[in-house]
């Protein structure tokens, strides 16, 4: 058969009818090189200028796109290596960075693309002595600035060294083709803490790496490599499959501490399936139901949401707090508590911006809420709309 060669374009701008074959791999234009040391479809292609400073990828020609490789410019300003932090040997973990001058909540720690990208598939599906290889001239091929940060980074070989620094990403979409493993080797170099100063996004390859609160000098910049709301546990498990034993202050805290870090996790989960089911009206589950719970106990109130928040806040889960906070405005909103509304809402429109960036869903929400809470959707719709209002409108 035969194949149309695909244009230099973005995937979604591209014609149904192109499509690539082992026999028919697309050689995109200088300064790229490549397509080299294919297995199948997996080829290794390189960009001296793409990304932060060159970026090679080991992935099918439907990743390459003008979209995902040109270079990054115009990022937000960076805080500088060696002056606001620097590089330390830090007792069980290797290398790491610390603080040195008070960083601010939402200041902007690194902002990188990648070095290299691997699609997920040849990661687990090469023969290691091949994929090997495709590694190592994946590493060659970069500029030799890149290709030092690249490898000091942790791990005996360069597939190692993939294995224990790699982000999950995501090229331009999130269709089972475009995962990928992306490599930010100065991002590497910041170690896991459970509870985290640091919080990190992923704007398609553009990994940003922003403080989640205040962080005092000589102290650790940290970020966590699991999902951190799981039971320490679980949390040394997972952390164990990522190849080391954790030593951050939540697992290697007293015993008693632990407990009761884990006691609260489980409230704020079971809180949260609690106030999703109010808020969206679904029916009690059989268990709460056998428990003879009563209408009145289930109606959605400021307490729950506010409590949720305090749980947060006391579990220091920094880097997850745009979720709570704006159940906590909503809800305070529609019981008419404009201040307390309004508070909620401020924090949960940094707590976005944050976490999710200027993309994140609910912000137009949250903002409006912040500039009016009577004009929001949500402004009394617990209590009636009027009740000495300017309106006269009586919704009961
Ligand atoms: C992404 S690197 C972090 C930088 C690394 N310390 C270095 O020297 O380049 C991940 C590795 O750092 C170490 N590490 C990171 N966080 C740790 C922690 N909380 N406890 C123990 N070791 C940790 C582990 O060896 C892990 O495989």
């Amino acid at each position: 058969t035969t194949h149309h060669r695909c244009p230099f374009t973005p995937l979604q701008d591209r014609q149904p009818s192109c499509e690539f074959g082992d026999a028919d791999i697309y050689t995109p234009p200088a300064p790229w090189t490549g397509p080299e040391h294919c297995s199948t479809e997996y080829c290794v292609y390189s960009n001296p200028h793409a990304s932060h400073a060159g970026l090679s990828m080991i992935t099918t020609t439907h990743n390459l796109s003008d979209d995902t490789l040109t270079a990054n410019s115009g990022l937000e300003i960076e805080l500088k290596p060696g002056i606001d932090y620097y590089e330390a040997e830090i007792p069980g973990k290797g290398i790491g960075l610390i603080a040195n001058r008070t960083i601010y909540k939402g200041e902007i720690i690194l902002q990188r693309g990648p070095a290299l990208l691997i699609q997920s598939t040849p990661h687990v599906h090469v023969p290691p002595d091949r994929r090997l290889e495709m590694y190592e001239a994946a590493v060659d091929r970069l500029p030799s600035e890149t290709r030092k940060h690249f490898l000091r980074q942790v791990g005996d070989t360069v597939l190692d060294k993939v294995q224990r620094n790699a982000f999950r990403v995501f090229v331009s979409g999130n269709g089972t083709d475009s995962a990928h493993l992306g490599v930010f080797p100065e991002v590497s170099k910041i170690n896991h803490a459970c509870r985290p100063n640091l919080h990190y996004r992923l704007n398609n390859t553009t990994h940003t790496t922003i403080a989640v609160r205040d962080i005092p000098p000589g102290e650790e910049l940290t970020l966590t490599y699991i999902y951190a709301k799981l039971p320490l546990a679980e949390r040394l498990t997972r952390l164990r499959d990522w190849g080391f034993t954790c030593t951050c202050s939540q697992c290697i805290q007293p015993t008693s501490a632990a407990a009761a870090s884990d006691r609260r996790l489980r409230q704020i989960a079971d809180l949260e399936r609690e106030i999703d089911q109010l808020m969206s009206r679904r029916p009690l589950p059989p268990h709460m139901a056998a428990q003879g719970m009563k209408q009145a106990d289930r109606e959605i109130r400021p307490g729950l949401v506010a409590k949720l928040v305090e749980l947060y806040e006391r579990e220091e889960l920094w880097g997850s707090l745009a979720a709570p906070y704006a159940k906590a405005a909503l809800v305070h909103a529609m019981f008419g508590l404009e201040e307390e509304a309004r508070g909620y809402a401020e924090k949960a429109v940094g707590a976005l911006l944050r976490e999710t960036g200027e993309r994140a869903k609910d912000l137009p929400s949250m903002r409006r809420l912040v500039g009016d809470p009577r004009r929001h959707w949500a402004w009394r719709l617990k209590v009636g709309r009027d009740e000495g209002g300017e309106n006269g409108h009586i919704r009961y």
